[in-house]
């Protein structure tokens, strides 16, 4: 029996999660034992090959002789079911009388890619959704268990951790690889912390709750959540960041290319024409775009060293040169030709961007440029009238907004002095300032002018917003960017937007943020150039960090001074995408409409921003967001997953033909524009702190509004 849809099978809306996998609509019943399923946690070395070539372990692949039993089983007709797939086929049924036989069930899985419009998805076996949750989050996990295994003695050292509490983590990881391979239903989370209540309702809520048959981001955000919650679970690992030694090591690794980017930073930075302004911020948003090459999630762990990825990526073009563009009419290469892309990609990361130029296949940058510096100026001059008219309207309205919502009216809990414990003679009033009142009049204290953050309509600031991915070589360069920005007085602040814990491996913490300032400043490298870079008399040249070192001392500064603000939302590793951020988590909403632009940085966040549908190509970005408008929005992301928007009308048809697995190899890039965004009015609801640290009368001071 073949399980393959009809070909032409309609795809589900936009919205509505297509039912997987039972074509009679009922779910697929779970509980059976799964034959053959793998050994779980067994640390593993790597084999079969993969879509983008990469390696899965061998506890991931399906054990052959139950695969052989059931491809016996069903006949040889259609495809050999995965371990997974398994219980689908053949439930052991008792037959009144006679012995259990195995019953084919109909599968859920579809042998075929992600259709148009629907979400991302395990249950589409030719998708990268599939190969991802069936290869790449295994080994993923399997690179802990083998860390925490290998690392022991130093865990518990660095950690001041007790080894029942290493060995407890790792057993904790090693179910929840068992519960994925064997594409278990997820499991509510045990530790009792702020956001349990909310995971176990949104677990609740999914129509499937299996690893496989749900959508993608709810699957692999629920799976970090739970590596997270392996360390909530023991005493002394609470704060333990599984992945930081491997963050650790790639900044390491691409120190030499920070080196050189360094060098060139000073220049930069300097006041200059607008000309050179405009082209230096487009150099500096293509090299953010490509630092998101450094995705260690991707690489499975492995380490991305750029140099090294320049080298590979000549050799791949080698072996498999470009096409010539279509010679059409005089000869002219079409707008949407397949790219006939360079033979050399240099390791040098400016000349990477040149060479690069056509995988870069929607690049708004220069609007991007021009828009940013006019529309940060027009903010500019709003903050500074607010300021010097004193328009910031500072008296709390929280109660009213309260009250109006229909909400509780919170009290403020800390103790009120006690009228029977007053003194009976009141204390003099003060003496009255000159000027101020006549005789005795008591001079009331000035409440604080502190801006209502619910009545906001303009910020206190002009800031920049960065979302950010990858720690090391990624944040690096988008701190050049927000340098350049401050320097050249276009914004005032930048708000890094990180994950509030170890993410997708190598997304940028709090901790991350300052190790990176911290590892700049004390950077001493002192190399012969690998990337082939001479002197004026051909001898290699010598690439130093002495320019690293000084970025590193004036991010220190301006994190000092609260110029570079660092944020961990606990919304960005929730498993929602953007456009449900409003109903959320309003408050963040709120604070991203205060920007002159958002930068969101990486493959999750594009993914996040399309809805983790697989989107229309052709569909411009604004229509793409689903009215996620909080500002204007920058995208920029190299090509990991299925999803994508804006694209010239036939690229993404040319691209397709020329390699149906381009979407997964993070070689393209895109830097794309919305203009649009929401105009922030006063709110309906009290402010962020309202019954914590607003309780009606004076809102606290906010630094990041
Ligand atoms: O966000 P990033 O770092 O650019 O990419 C993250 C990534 O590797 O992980 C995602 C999920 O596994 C994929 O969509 C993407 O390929």
């Amino acid at each position: 029996m073949s399980s393959s849809p009809q070909a032409g099978s309609k795809p589900g809306s936009p919205t509505s999660t297509p039912k997987a996998g039972s074509p009679t609509g009922s779910p697929p019943k779970s509980g059976s034992p799964t034959p053959g399923s793998p050994k779980a946690g067994s640390p593993t070395p790597a084999s079969p090959k993969s879509p983008s070539g990469k390696s899965t372990p061998e506890s991931v692949k399906s054990k052959k002789s139950p695969t052989s039993q059931l491809q016996k089983a069903i006949g040889s007709g259609g495809f050999v079911p995965q371990v997974q797939d398994e219980e689908y086929y053949t439930r052991p049924d008792f037959i009144y009388g006679g012995p259990f036989i195995a019953v084919k069930l109909p599968s859920p899985f579809l042998d075929i890619d992600t259709p148009r419009l629907v979400p991302l998805q395990g249950t589409f076996r030719k998708s990268f959704a599939y190969y991802s949750l069936k290869e790449r989050l295994p080994v993923i996990l399997t690179k802990i268990i083998d860390y925490l295994s290998r690392e022991k003695e130093k865990i518990i050292r660095d950690q001041k951790a007790t080894e029942e509490d290493v060995v407890k983590f790792m057993r904790e990881v090693t179910k929840l690889k068992n519960d994925l391979v064997t594409n278990k239903e997820y499991a509510p989370l045990k530790m009792k912390s702020p956001d349990t209540e909310k995971w176990n309702l949104w677990i609740e809520n999914q129509d499937n709750k299996k690893y496989f048959l749900n959508n993608w981001m709810f699957t692999e955000c629920y799976v970090y959540r739970r590596l997270k919650e392996g360390c909530e679970l023991t005493k002394t690992l609470k704060n333990f960041d599984y992945f930081e030694e491997q963050k650790r090591k790639a900044f390491q690794n691409n120190i030499e290319i920070m080196c050189l980017v360094a060098d060139r930073m000073a220049d930069m930075i300097a006041v200059s024409e607008p000309n050179k302004r405009k082209a230096d911020f487009v150099t500096l948003l293509k090299l953010c775009l490509w630092a998101n090459r450094c995705d260690l999630s991707l690489s499975l762990g492995s380490q991305v060293d750029l140099i090294q990825a320049a080298k590979d990526a000549t050799e791949k073009l080698r072996l498999n040169p470009p096409p010539p563009p279509p010679t059409k009419g005089k000869g002219k290469k079409g707008k949407n030709a397949a790219p006939a892309g360079p033979i050399i990609i240099s390791a040098d990361p400016f000349q990477m961007i040149v060479d690069l130029k056509d995988k870069t296949i929607a690049d708004d940058s220069n609007k991007i440029a021009d828009q940013v510096v006019n529309k940060a100026a027009v903010m500019m001059d709003k903050v500074v009238a607010a300021q010097q008219a004193l328009a910031f309207k500072t008296q709390c309205s929280c109660n009213r907004l309260a009250k109006q919502q229909g909400m509780p009216i919170c009290e403020d809990p800390t103790p009120k002095p006690d009228p029977d414990d007053q003194p009976l003679e009141p204390p003099p009033p003060p003496p009255a300032a000159e000027g101020e009142g006549g005789e005795g009049a008591a001079a009331k204290p000035e409440p604080p002018k502190i801006p209502c953050p619910a009545k906001l309509t303009v910020p206190q600031t002009v800031m920049f917003d960065i979302v950010c991915d990858n720690a090391g070589y990624e944040l690096f360069a988008d701190m050049c960017l927000a340098h350049f920005l401050i320097e050249q007085k276009i914004v005032q602040k930048i708000r890094f937007h990180v994950k509030n814990m170890p993410w997708f491996v190598s997304d940028v913490t709090v901790r991350d943020f300052k190790f990176l300032i911290e590892a700049c400043c004390n950077a001493q490298f002192s190399q012969p150039s690998s990337t082939g870079a001479v002197e004026e008399d051909g001898t290699p040249k010598v690439i130093k960090s002495d320019n690293l070192k000084v970025l590193g001392e004036q991010w220190k500064k301006y994190a000092d001074e609260g110029i570079f603000l660092v944020m961990d939302e606990d919304f960005w590793t929730y498993p929602h995408c953007f456009k449900e951020m409003k109903k959320i988590d309003p408050n963040l909403y709120r604070k991203l409409q205060l920007a002159v632009a958002i930068m969101f940085k990486g493959d999750l966040n594009y993914r996040k921003l399309m809805g983790d549908v697989n989107a229309n190509p052709y569909l411009k970005l604004q229509a793409s967001l689903q009215g996620f408008l909080p500002a204007p929005i920058i995208a920029v992301r190299t090509v990991k997953s299925e999803t994508i928007c804006g694209l010239p009308k036939g690229r993404w048809d040319l691209l397709n033909q020329r390699d149906p697995k381009w979407m997964q190899t993070g070689d393209y890039g895109v830097l794309q524009w919305c203009p649009k965004g929401e105009a922030l009015k006063v709110s309906d609801r009290p402010c962020i702190d309202y019954c914590t640290k607003c309780f009606g009368i004076i809102c606290p001071e906010h630094l990041d509004m």
